[in-house]
């Protein structure tokens, strides 16, 4: 296996206990944002260790097709850009000359939305087959109450393609139906430009980086006991920012040497943000060791290296309110669990539903084809844990997060397991083969699982 970005099948075999050192690819959530608000500051910024992932270069490719200058400096061969220069157009956006494709991601899709809601000129966001299916009334919902007029022209009612004309804000009070970032973050951004505050009221700790950005980018904000606010009319300042590597690609290592008695990881340079770090808690919980050590970082997001130690793992229960902090971790953390002794039970995570597929599914799909016990609800699964899993031919259903899942299901079961249709892993985790590969070929040494970068001269 190589890193070669057209991979399309994963070819897993069991693996005993391993000691890996590696380093993930930048946070997602994060590279996205840094696009957006880089682009929308007075001045130029400094991004590094952006994540050269097909979402967040479908971002920032709309970010410079509204105007935005931008000079790459480094990239990930065969990938793209992990380093650039961004000149911010100081809230003075352009209109995108065609169409704004958003690929595959939710996230580009949202936020953009938030962006461009309050602009002078029209656009449109469109995206792919997933994307045109995952609802939109969630964030059309509150940018309409802020006088913002986005037709929604998908075939399925609500969804993208997504209109947005041009429209005066003003701002609102939004109490979130769900306890959703991406929400949060589109009427934070369209909140910047209105007159007045903006608020948004979360029913739980969501993920917190469009409000740690804004602060780092010089912008004021209030935030107690779930409700933030913003003042519109603040423009946010250049500077130099620096992504570190994701949890949630961190999260397949993670399980693999928690669920595995005697192996040990190292992840270094992750994201240690609280509001994303829960499945470091559940796999501690359920018996692995965890050591966390955390860098002093000053202004922008806690980062760290990450030591996990395995053992026999026994189920547990997730509770509600760490379910936003883990949503992309739970496939991944439903083979933990069937890796586990006892039940683990995973309720209350409806929102699973309308990600990139259907991943409460797709999870009991591929865990039962595997072997595994499980029980579907409409808000989740209660797994058997225990139940030997053996190798089988699972799909992904052109979900990143699930064949990554079930690549790590393969490293425990007996015999081969074949992941198909597995090129969407470039969504969010560019150098995941190569990181399995390693890891198959029983790899120690971090050199072996760093992921190239280079220079660039543009
Ligand atoms: O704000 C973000 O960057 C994200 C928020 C989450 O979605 P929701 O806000 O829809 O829960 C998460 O699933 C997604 O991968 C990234
Ligand atoms: C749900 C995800 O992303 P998005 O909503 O941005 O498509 C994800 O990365 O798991």
């Amino acid at each position: 296996m190589s890193s070669n970005k057209q991979i399309s099948e994963f070819r897993v075999r069991p693996i005993g206990s391993f000691d890996a050192d590696l380093e993930v690819p930048g946070d997602k959530s994060i590279s996205h944002r840094s696009a957006m608000i880089a682009g929308l500051a007075r001045g130029t910024s400094t991004i590094t260790g952006f994540l050269p992932s097909e979402d967040c270069l479908n971002t920032l490719a709309a970010v410079r097709a509204c105007g935005v200058g931008c000079d790459i400096l480094e990239e990930m061969p065969g990938f793209g850009p992990t380093a650039m220069r961004i000149h911010g157009k100081a809230m003075q956006l352009e209109a995108p000359a065609e169409p704004i494709d958003c690929g595959n991601s939710g996230t580009g899709m949202r936020l953009l939305a938030g962006l461009l809601a309050g602009q002078s000129f029209e656009s449109e966001l469109f995206g792919d087959e997933s994307l045109s299916g995952r609802p939109m009334g969630r964030i059309t919902d509150p940018l309409g109450l802020m006088g913002a007029r986005i037709e929604t022209l998908g075939a399925k009612p609500g969804c993208a393609p997504l209109r947005i004309h041009a429209s005066k804000l003003q701002p609102i009070r939004y109490e979130l139906p769900m306890a959703s970032a991406q929400v949060k973050s589109a009427v934070l951004l369209a909140g910047l430009f209105c007159e007045g505050e903006t608020t948004v009221v979360q029913p739980a700790v969501t993920r917190d980086h469009t409000e740690r950005m804004f602060e780092a980018f010089g912008l004021s904000l209030s935030e107690a006991d779930n409700v933030i606010s913003i003042e519109g009319g603040q423009v946010p300042e250049g500077r130099e920012f620096r992504v570190p590597g994701d949890i949630s690609s961190a999260a397949f290592w993670v399980v693999a040497a928690a669920a595995r008695p005697g192996a040990r990881l190292v992840v270094r340079n992750v994201g240690l943000n609280p509001t994303r770090t829960a499945v470091l808690d559940v796999v501690e919980r359920m018996g692995a060791t965890v050591i966390r050590r955390p860098v002093e970082a000053g202004g922008g997001e806690p980062y760290g290296d990450v030591e996990i130690h395995g053992a026999e793992l026994s189920g547990t229960d997730l509770v509600r309110a760490e379910i936003p902090n883990l949503i992309d971790e739970i496939p991944v953390i439903a083979v933990a669990a069937a890796l586990a002794k006892g039940r683990t039970r995973i309720r209350e995570a409806k929102e699973l539903r309308v990600k990139e597929t259907d991943r409460v599914a797709t999870t009991v799909e591929n865990l039962r084809a595997m072997g595994g016990v499980v029980e579907e609800f409409e808000d989740g699964m209660e797994v058997e844990g225990g139940a030997p899993l053996k190798g089988a031919e699972v799909r992904s259903y052109g979900d990143h997060r699930i064949a990554m899942a079930f690549a790590i299901a393969g490293l425990f079961a007996d015999g081969e397991t074949r992941v198909l249709d597995t090129a969407c892993v470039n969504t969010s985790y560019p150098g995941f083969s190569h990181h399995l590969d390693a890891v198959l070929r029983g790899c120690r040494d971090a050199a072996e699982y760093a992921l190239p970068t280079r220079p660039t001269n543009s």
